[in-house]
């Protein structure tokens, strides 16, 4: 057995297989009728449309038949913990690399976390950083961080993972890397937000800057590098989700903003990122203004012009 499969045949799921189809890869759906489709279409119409899938992505329904020593789980934050448990046995002995963004709300854990609660002593790894399915799915030149605390593991999985137009960075700093991901998808809503209540592009500047000094404070205080928070996994990530309407946790912001409607069946990583980091910071005694507001803001607790005032009228401080 080798090779490198994709279990979650959502939009980012389908666009890694694209990305990765120089090689046989296979990809993983849950549903039998979407696998089929796919796999018949050469297409996800349902997640990724538009995009060509190669005769080299053999798509599946079969959990068992898309076992490789690699696995690539690229599923929303909130269903991987289910998902690991679930399937336990069948993960155990490879290597996991997540491909999520977020922190689990209930156990206030990154994905690497989740995986080894599941598969102690498993070989985990974090795929992260700029990057839009439609992008890489239209094998536009990408470029992400592969942490993995086992340097010769990771070192490896750069070298198996990376693709002609997918360029892999390694750090060993798995915490700082899921973190980076997890709070900029946070940040993101609020850019939204704050574009949505048309307040500018110069409060947004400002909010990326603000937001990214949380980002670094909470990192840190969990173990992570600085440096870390300021490659493609944080700063790259943060810039590119927080100035394109590509992203969905934009958009969500920019409705919550405008007051428009928005579609509640869209995967939005950092609505309950807001909430899980919310109450770290709060356990921990961090101070993350931007986070919890914006965790208020989405429960609805207080008003986008409510949010604003209070975090301009904070007392002033050094930069
Ligand atoms: N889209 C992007 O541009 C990028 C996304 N990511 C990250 O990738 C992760 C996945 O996002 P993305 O692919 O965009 O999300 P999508 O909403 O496009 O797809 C989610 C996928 O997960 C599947 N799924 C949901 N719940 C389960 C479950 N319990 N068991 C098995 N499969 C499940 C869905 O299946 P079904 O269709 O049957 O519901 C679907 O295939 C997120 O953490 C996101 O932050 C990272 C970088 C870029
Ligand atoms: O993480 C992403 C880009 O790097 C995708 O962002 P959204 O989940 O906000 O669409």
């Amino acid at each position: 057995m080798s090779g490198v499969a994709i279990l979650g045949a959502g939009a980012f799921g389908t666009a890694l297989a694209c990305a990765m189809s120089d090689r046989v890869v296979t990809l993983w759906a849950r549903d039998r009728e979407q696998a089929a489709d796919i796999q018949a279409r050469r297409e996800n119409t349902r997640r990724l449309p538009g995009v060509h899938l190669r005769d080299t992505v053999m798509v599946t329904s079969e959990l068992g038949d898309a076992m490789a020593d690699t696995i690539l789980l690229a599923l929303p934050m909130q269903k991987l913990a289910g998902f690991v448990a679930d399937h336990a046995a069948m993960l155990r002995g490879r290597r996991l690399v997540a491909c999520c963004k977020g922190v689990d709300l209930q156990r206030g854990i990154g994905p690497a976390q989740v995986i080894e609660q599941a598969l102690p002593g498993a070989v985990t790894a974090i795929l992260t950083g700029p990057s839009f399915a439609a992008d890489i799915g239209r094998g536009l030149p990408t470029a992400l961080t592969l942490a993995c605390a086992d340097d010769a593991a990771g070192a490896e999985l750069q070298e198996q993972l990376s693709a002609p137009a997918l360029r892999l960075y390694r750090t060993t700093d798995v915490t700082g890397a899921e973190l980076g991901g997890a709070l900029k998808n946070v940040i993101a809503i609020a850019a939204g937000i704050v574009m949505g209540a048309g307040m500018g592009d110069s409060a947004r500047a400002a909010l990326m800057t603000r937001g990214f000094a949380e980002m670094v404070r909470l990192a840190e205080s969990a173990g992570a590098q600085a440096e870390t928070l300021s490659g493609l996994s944080g700063f790259g990530d943060l810039v590119l989700t927080c100035c394109s309407d590509k992203s969905r946790n934009y958009r969500y912001g920019f409705a919550l903003g405008a007051g428009t409607e928005f579609d509640t069946t869209t995967t939005v990583e950092g609505a309950a990122t807001a909430h899980a980091v919310a109450r770290l910071a709060r356990e921990k005694g961090i101070d993350m203004p931007l986070t919890t507001m914006i965790a208020a803001v989405i429960d609805g607790k207080v008003t986008v012009d409510q949010a604003r005032d209070a975090l301009l009228s904070r007392p002033l401080k050094e930069e």
